[in-house]
């Protein structure tokens, strides 16, 4: 395995690698990687002939609040991950590499990213969409590989994708968890010992609100409002939204009908803001527990 640091590095063996035919899959990251990470570059490895990383902490995506000089970085481990999970190439740039100084052409889209995530935080998917498409033309893979954790961007880049006719196949992965039930992420590593437990409400209310819901419930009020009274319970926990949304053009939603909706959820533990969610497709047969199809269910591949 590779690891660059300059676009030309990357684009020189996608040349020679498009000469000998081979198809390339990217996995997206900010690094600090973990099991999640893994299983979409494990699963990139396994449908593609060669597969990059991106290994980026964009600072566009973040606000002038947010944790962008303390988000955790260790490239030397990610890397032993990549070559573990099947990478062939790590792409690590500077910002310098990825933004010239005076860089003033963004990606906007203006559906879909005002809700959740986008009210909190409004300039982030405006950096996630910017910073995609620019590896998106620096790599061109026949498939990029997003996690269903972040649901809402995965959403937000397929739209990207069908509008600005990228030719690139999304493919979205479920979300690996920790044994109690915490989705892995890199700011899980922000949580001291006490909030650690205390960050559990989130995805009790996940498991809650998808049990609900499975077993026949359609009143998104009623679904949410038990998610919210399970992290209310939870003294150190403070709900920035739990939602009802459908997948596709994130609206909120008050009744499941025929079409998927996602039910995502940012909390505040402590000064940690975590996000987690579930996807539920109605016309999904799949029998729930592990990657089958095409939908879009949440176990699902796609
Ligand atoms: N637990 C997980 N399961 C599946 N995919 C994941 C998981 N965590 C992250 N990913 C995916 O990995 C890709 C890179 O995510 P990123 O580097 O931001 O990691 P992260 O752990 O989500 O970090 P953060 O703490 O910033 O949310 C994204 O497509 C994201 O959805
Ligand atoms: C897609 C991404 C790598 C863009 O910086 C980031 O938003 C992430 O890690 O999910
Ligand atoms: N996984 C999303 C990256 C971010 O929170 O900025």
């Amino acid at each position: 395995m590779q690891a660059v640091s300059t676009i030309a590095e990357v684009r020189e063996q996608v040349r020679q690698w498009r000469r000998e035919g081979l198809t390339i899959g990217l996995v997206p990251t900010m690094g600090y990687l973990h099991e999640g990470h893994k299983s979409l570059i494990v699963r990139a490895a396994a449908e593609n002939d060669r597969v990059v990383v991106s290994d980026f902490v964009n600072p566009t995506q973040f606000g002038p609040t947010e944790d962008l000089e303390s988000y955790p970085r260790d490239f030397d481990r990610d890397c032993k991950l990549c070559e573990e999970a099947g990478a062939a190439l790590v792409f690590h740039p500077e910002p310098s590499e990825m933004y010239a100084p005076n860089a003033c052409t963004y990606v906007n889209m203006d559906e879909l990213t005002h809700e959740l995530c986008g009210l909190t935080r409004p300039i982030h998917f405006r950096g996630v969409c910017t910073v995609v498409s620019k590896l998106f033309n620096i790599v061109t893979p026949d498939r990029a590989y997003f996690g269903q954790k972040d649901a809402q961007q995965l959403a937000v880049i397929r739209r990207m994708v069908r509008d600005l006719n990228f030719g690139i196949q999304i493919v979205g992965c479920p979300i690996i968890r920790e044994e109690d039930g915490l989705a892995k992420s890199s700011r899980n590593t922000y949580l001291s010992a006490e909030e650690r437990q205390a960050a559990l409400c989130l995805s009790r209310a996940v498991f809650a609100g998808q049990k609900m819901v499975q077993d026949g419930e359609r009143d998104a009020k009623v679904v949410l409002d038990a998610m919210k009274a399970i992290i209310e319970a939870e003294p150190m926990a403070k709900i920035d939204y739990v939602k009802m949304v459908d997948f596709e053009n994130i609206v909120q939603v008050e009744k499941i009908e025929s079409e998927p909706v996602l039910c995502a959820m940012a909390v505040y533990i402590g000064k940690t803001r975590l996000i987690d969610n579930f996807i539920f497709d109605p016309s999904c047969n799949c029998s729930g527990s592990e990657a089958e199809g095409h939908c879009c269910c949440g176990h699902c591949s796609e």
